[in-house]
């Protein structure tokens, strides 16, 4: 019985694993898993989409703005070259080389203006020597001057016919020397000195060293932004002389223009242009209110970033930031496009339907679920009341007749394999018949579950009990001799004797049972209807005898 004990725990514990419950709750988490990392799939691609397409406006902007930019850098250092041309190879003009010995006279004054003819060319505007004496970065050498004044002339000339774009505010030569040149008129008087002064302490200049600028290359200047101007400027040599620099001032609005320009139509989002310190110089928005603004924070993170790369993008709160830097200009280009704008175009619509889609499915997968997991434990249920009912007696509740002949065939083949001993008691209760005259069929089923209760509560764990007949029971004693057999028979007819049965509202009776008992050991033979066969004799013996008794031996002849 202890064998069968441990195949019948295996067989509840592997029923459990398999529970057709369980089965359904792992396909349905199974699917849902699957559908979500397909979900997740389908946004990570659509994400790397988005991010491509946003790059690919960042990218579009950034060249069209850099084009107008390089044109500009471009300008100033053919203005360069054209200085430097002239530095080298003077006009041989006798007019000219006059108009620049006249500069012998001039040199002196506190400001003075030097013209060549003024419908071709710009007027060269200087300072006295005495000024740029006592100006440390300034020097006058006089043995170049001549050729820098009349190539200032050539150049006054290029920058009259080839005037610098719409978006740039003036193109300007300052020389060491004391002289500027402008495309902006001057007034003429003291404006000189104090336009001179401001020229050659600005830091697009002053940055033009050769302390300063190692290399000689064009480089921006932002620091003037606040008062609406950004410069960029190269600085003019000639036979390692440091003669002076030439710059280009562009407005902020007219940068502006040209930021706008370029974004024109070419998608929702905001267009900010930095500086390299990280200011916001120009936005391509036109309203104030819809203008992004970033808190420290973000700043710092965005800054981080810049300093990582030439671009990439970040993700701010709601907002999505790509920059890419300028080939032209000393500065980035920022897009921020809000998560409201994302909504409203393409990739948000694809997105919404996208979350929907996965919401709707996995709504009806759960409910899907709950209909299935409901049918399957009602199935399950079901099949287990079949089941039941095939072993076991409705009324006892104890093995019926099937099961028990079942069980019973199975131990005596276990205990004739391991030569253990085997019995059968076969009982009837005594005078039944009379309980359901008294008391009613009622009170007799009540006498029939009382005293399956005390059979089953007598014996152990590993014995069988069962109902095999009207009033009829019957116990399988696995290991069992027939002495013990006798003994238990004989516990299992006192304890129904001494019980008092109460059979209807304050009345009681009690019963007796006759018992036969048989043993393989009589014989040797394991034959479960044999024995029961055999019991059944004696027990027929037992209610002859008077009831009430054990008989575990035949009447002797
Ligand atoms: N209440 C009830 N009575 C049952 C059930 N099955 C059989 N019986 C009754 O049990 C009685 C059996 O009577 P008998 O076979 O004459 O035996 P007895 O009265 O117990 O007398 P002895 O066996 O000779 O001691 C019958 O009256 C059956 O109707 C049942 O499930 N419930």
């Amino acid at each position: 019985m202890e064998h069968d004990n441990v195949s019948g725990k295996d067989a509840f514990s592997a029923r459990h694993r398999f529970h057709p419950g369980r089965v359904v709750n792992i396909c349905f988490i199974a699917v849902l898993i699957f559908s979500t990392l397909l979900t997740w799939r389908e946004a990570v691609v659509l994400e790397d989409a988005y991010a491509a397409s946003q790059k690919n406006h960042l990218e579009t902007v950034v060249n069209s703005l850099d084009r107008q930019l390089e044109f500009s850098v471009e300008k100033l250092l053919f203005f360069r070259n054209g200085m430097r041309d002239a530095l080298e190879t003077p006009l041989a003009s006798t007019v000219l080389h006059n108009t620049v010995s006249h500069f012998k006279d001039l040199q002196g004054k506190p400001f003075w203006q030097l013209t060549f003819d003024v419908r071709r060319t710009l007027p060269l505007n200087g300072v006295s020597d005495a000024f740029v004496r006592q100006t440390t970065s300034l020097i006058r050498d006089e043995e170049r001057l001549e050729r820098e004044l009349s190539a200032a002339f050539e150049m006054g000339y290029l920058l009259r016919i080839d005037a610098p774009a719409a978006h740039a505010k003036r193109v300007v030569y300052v020389s060491r020397a004391g002289f500027y040149v402008s495309t902006e008129p001057a007034d003429w008087g003291n404006d000189i000195i104090s336009r001179y002064y401001q020229l050659v302490t600005r830091p697009w200049y002053t940055g033009q060293s050769e302390r300063e600028n190692r290399t000689r290359s064009v480089r921006w200047f932002t620091q003037g932004a606040e008062d609406g101007t950004v410069t960029v400027s190269v600085p003019v040599d000639y036979q390692h002389y440091w003669y002076g620099a030439l710059g280009i001032d562009f407005t902020l609005t007219g940068l502006k223009k040209l930021l706008q320009d370029a974004v024109d139509g070419n998608g929702e989002g905001e267009f900010q242009l930095y500086d390299n310190g990280f200011n916001l110089l120009v936005t391509s928005e036109s309203n104030a209110d819809d203008v992004n603004h970033f808190d420290e924070r973000e700043r710092a993170q965005i800054a981080a970033a810049l300093e990582k790369d030439t671009e990439g993008d970040l993700r701010l709160g709601s907002r999505y930031v790509n920059w890419q830097h300028l080939d032209h200009f000393d500065g980035v280009v920022l897009r921020i496009h809000t998560l409201r704008e994302g909504a409203n175009g393409d990739f948000g619509s694809i997105t919404i339907a996208l979350a929907l889609l996965w919401l709707l499915f996995t709504g009806m997968l759960v409910v899907s679920w709950i209909v299935i997991r409901r049918m399957v434990s009602n199935m399950y249920r079901l099949q287990h009341s079949l089941q039941w009912q095939a072993w076991h007696d409705p009324l006892t509740r104890i093995n019926n007749r099937g099961a028990l002949f079942e069980r019973a065939k199975a131990l005596a083949k276990r205990c004739e394999q391991q030569k253990q001993p085997y019995s059968v008691l076969q009982m009837d209760l005594d005078h039944f018949k009379s309980v359901n005259d008294r008391f009613g069929h009622q009170a007799g089923d009540k006498v029939l579950t009382h005293a399956a209760g005390l059979i089953t509560r007598t014996i152990r764990e590993h014995d069988v009990a069962g109902r095999v007949g009207g009033e009829e029971f019957c116990v399988v004693l696995p290991d069992t001799g027939p002495v013990q057999a006798m003994v238990i028979a004989q516990r299992i007819r006192e304890r129904i004797n001494r019980r008092e049965i109460l059979v209807k509202k304050s009345q009681t009776t009690r019963v007796s049972v006759s018992i036969g008992v048989s043993s393989a050991q009589e014989s040797g033979n394991y034959d479960f209807e044999q024995l029961q066969s055999i019991a059944d004799a004696r027990l027929y013996e037992a209610k002859q005898r008077g009831r009430n008794q054990v008989v575990g031996q035949d009447e002797k002849k």
